[in-house]
């Protein structure tokens, strides 16, 4: 099959569990719960996204027309002769693109492999560490995962609907919703809430979009 790659870049994780380490992230192009344009984001499934996954265009993107051919292109992007290899695959919604051959082709390299989905669709067994952010009023497929990061606050995704999802670890990140001046400044704000959330419900920690603060890719 031909995957479609939005962007490539080798950057540190900035959300969640793997905040701080060095990763290839793959962004495949398009998702089921937004378009991606403007027009029709009000009215979507998921209102809040902050990224571009639109077509092919972005550095290292394009299409891709075999597992070797994209794994070479993640591979090229990690620093010679390291290991530790880690690639996260995002979009869009990189469950719509990812397959069992990917991963096993990118496992023979050395790369761990993790990825950032809606949860909405079911992933490949074969992954090595799983994160799902669930959105809106979106039904959640995924039972199990290693990670749950749940943006918040979210009308009809408050974090005790998902009580029945397994996971090793739960963070809230704060909806960046780019109508406040600071992610970290206003006491009212997302964060201060996301805080008060986790003081009183300690299951749950709190994770900050790091790059976004640092201002790296
Ligand atoms: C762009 S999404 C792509 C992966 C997948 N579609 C998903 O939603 O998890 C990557 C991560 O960015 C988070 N994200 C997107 N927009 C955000 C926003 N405005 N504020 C905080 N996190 C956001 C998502 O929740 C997800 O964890
Ligand atoms: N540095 C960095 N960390 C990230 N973690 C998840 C990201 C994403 O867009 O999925 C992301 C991203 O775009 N950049
Ligand atoms: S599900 Fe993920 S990629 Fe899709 S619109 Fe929402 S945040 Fe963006
Ligand atoms: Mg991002």
């Amino acid at each position: 099959m031909t995957y479609s790659v939005k962007e490539m870049f080798y950057s540190l994780q900035g959300e969640g569990h793997h905040s701080g380490r060095p990763s290839v992230f793959c962004r495949f192009a398009g998702c089921n719960l937004w378009n991606g344009k403007e027009a029709s984001r009000a009215t979507s499934v998921c209102t809040f996204c902050d990224t571009d996954f639109i077509g092919t265009d972005g550095q290292n993107g394009g299409k891709f027309k075999t597992e070797a051919a994209l794994a070479e292109a993640i591979e090229s992007l990690w620093p010679e002769n390291a290991g530790n290899r880690f690639v996260v695959f995002t979009g869009g919604e990189p469950a719509l693109q990812l397959t069992p051959a990917l991963i096993r082709e990118l496992q023979q390299r050395g790369f761990e492999c993790a990825v950032e989905s809606n949860g909405t669709l079911p992933l490949p067994t074969e992954l090595d560490w799983v994160c799902i952010s669930p959105k809106g009023s979106s039904e959640v497929v995924i039972t199990e995962c290693d990670e749950l990061k749940l943006v918040y606050p979210q009308q009809n995704a408050l974090p005790e609907r998902f009580a029945a999802v397994k996971a090793r670890y739960r963070y809230l990140s704060p909806l960046n919703d780019w109508t406040q001046s600071s992610l970290l400044a206003s006491s009212h704000g997302n964060t201060q809430q996301c805080i008060e959330y986790c003081l009183q419900n300690p299951q749950w920690r709190l994770t900050l979009q790091s790059h976004k603060i640092l201002n790296i890719d």
